[in-house]
């Protein structure tokens, strides 16, 4: 029988350590610093493929052949054109609003316009917002920062180097098409992470592809979350050098102040992420002879690992790689977005397969019984 008055342990908070469902999707820190997807190391999947490759293999099951990734990157090509109704919705949204709710509204619009009628359309539906995510969130910018309608059609194969066309109004350079692929395969999946346990809180329901993808964007979100890359870069950005940094993290630390894109919920050595785009922003930072920020982003993971322990998580060195490809710092967490959305997918088909919906209970704090008062007799 469960005890009504105690309260939870430190270990039932945020469901920290507990098994919330099955996923055949992905393994976070096994051995404590391992990621895998469907059962493929990080590091060869980011060393060898492309995005697009990783987008198959969580949403449809398996690697696909030479024939099948040409032809799934040829249909996803197809898939970019934005609907006229769409676009006169993002005109509506001021340049003021944040990205991360441009991409929501964009979702949930999409939604309303090509609605998933029923679930046998689910992988097509996956493969539309894939396709149009970009779409959707550079021609807002574009609109809103610029004043110009753009042409959401490149010839761009990747998805990555088509982010970046969109938004610089041309084909960006190998090293940069190169470091966004590297990117959108890093943030691909994650397990039961928030966003994506939300979307599968969502889906269990039996709720529409569509409100499970807005949901998790919502998530997504937050500065704790994904949110994270926008406000470390906010951070790195203000410091001059490794030493004015190092001043300000002790500071920071003292006043016991959150470092964003440092720690994690699951990895305790550390992030596998962390090192591979590390090496990309690197050599960004070599390709635009920065002499300031690379330096200054080392020299606060040094500082929170020999004062804290903590570790930097995916979202840290992401912040610098992506400034120094001019990247917007608002547009970091929908990038994420643009990624993540396989796992989220794939994770929403895996719950329908096997569903329950899902309930959990809750510890109640509040009074043991209240006497009703009328209104006028209270306080
Ligand atoms: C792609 C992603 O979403 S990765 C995560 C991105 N988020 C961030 O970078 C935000 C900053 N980091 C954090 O807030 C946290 O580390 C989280 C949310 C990622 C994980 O939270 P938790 O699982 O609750 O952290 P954990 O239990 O490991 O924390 C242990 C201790 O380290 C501290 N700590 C953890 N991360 C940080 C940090 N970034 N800065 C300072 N202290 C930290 C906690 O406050 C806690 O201290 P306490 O025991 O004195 O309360
Ligand atoms: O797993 C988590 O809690 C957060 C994270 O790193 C991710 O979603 O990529």
């Amino acid at each position: 029988m469960s005890d009504h008055t105690s309260t939870p342990s430190a270990a039932a908070a945020g469901l920290r350590g507990q098994s919330a469902g099955e996923t055949a999707l992905c393994t976070v820190g096994q051995t404590g610093s391992g990621l895998r997807y469907r059962g493929y190391d990080l590091e060869d999947l980011a060393d060898n493929a492309a995005f697009e490759e990783v987008a198959y293999l969580l949403l449809k099951g398996k690697l696909p052949n030479r024939e099948e990734l040409a032809a799934y990157i040829a249909r996803l090509k197809s898939l970019r054109g934005l609907p006229d109704a769409l676009k006169a919705v993002l005109e509506q949204i001021p340049a003021s609003a944040h990205p991360m709710d441009v991409m929501r509204t964009g979702c949930s619009m999409l939604g309303n316009l090509e609605t998933e009628a029923s679930f046998d359309e689910q992988a097509d539906q996956a493969d539309r917002m894939l396709a149009v995510f970009p779409s959707i969130i550079n021609y807002w910018y574009r609109f809103s920062h610029d004043g110009v309608r753009i042409e959401t059609e490149t010839d761009d194969d990747s998805i990555g180097a088509h982010f970046l066309h969109l938004l610089h109004g041309e084909a960006p350079s190998e090293l940069h098409a190169a470091v966004m692929n590297t990117s959108l395969i890093l943030y691909a999946e994650h397990e039961f992470n928030a966003s994506t346990f939300t979307a599968r809180v969502c889906a269990s329901t039996l709720s529409d592809l569509h409100s499970c993808v807005t949901a998790a964007i919502g998530s997504l979100r937050g500065p704790l979350h994904g949110g994270a890359n926008e406000a470390a870069m906010a951070m790195i950005e203000s410091w001059r050098s490794p030493e004015e940094a190092e001043r300000e993290i002790l500071g920071m630390l003292e006043r016991r102040e959150k470092i964003m894109g440092f720690g994690h919920a699951i990895y305790r050595e550390r992030d596998p992420r962390n090192a591979i785009i590390k090496e990309w922003s690197r050599k960004l930072a070599d390709d635009v002879g920065d002499t300031q920020l690379y330096a200054v982003s080392e020299r606060v993971e040094s500082v929170m690992w020999r004062e804290k322990k903590l570790f930097c998580n995916a979202d840290f060195f992401h912040a610098s790689a992506y400034h120094f490809m001019g990247i917007p710092t608002k547009l970091f967490t929908p990038i994420f977005v643009c990624s993540r959305l396989t796992g989220w997918a794939a994770h929403v088909f895996e719950q329908r397969a096997n569903n329950r919906i899902i309930r959990p209970s809750a510890d109640y704090t509040g009074p043991e019984h209240c006497d009703w008062q009328p209104i006028d007799q209270r306080d």
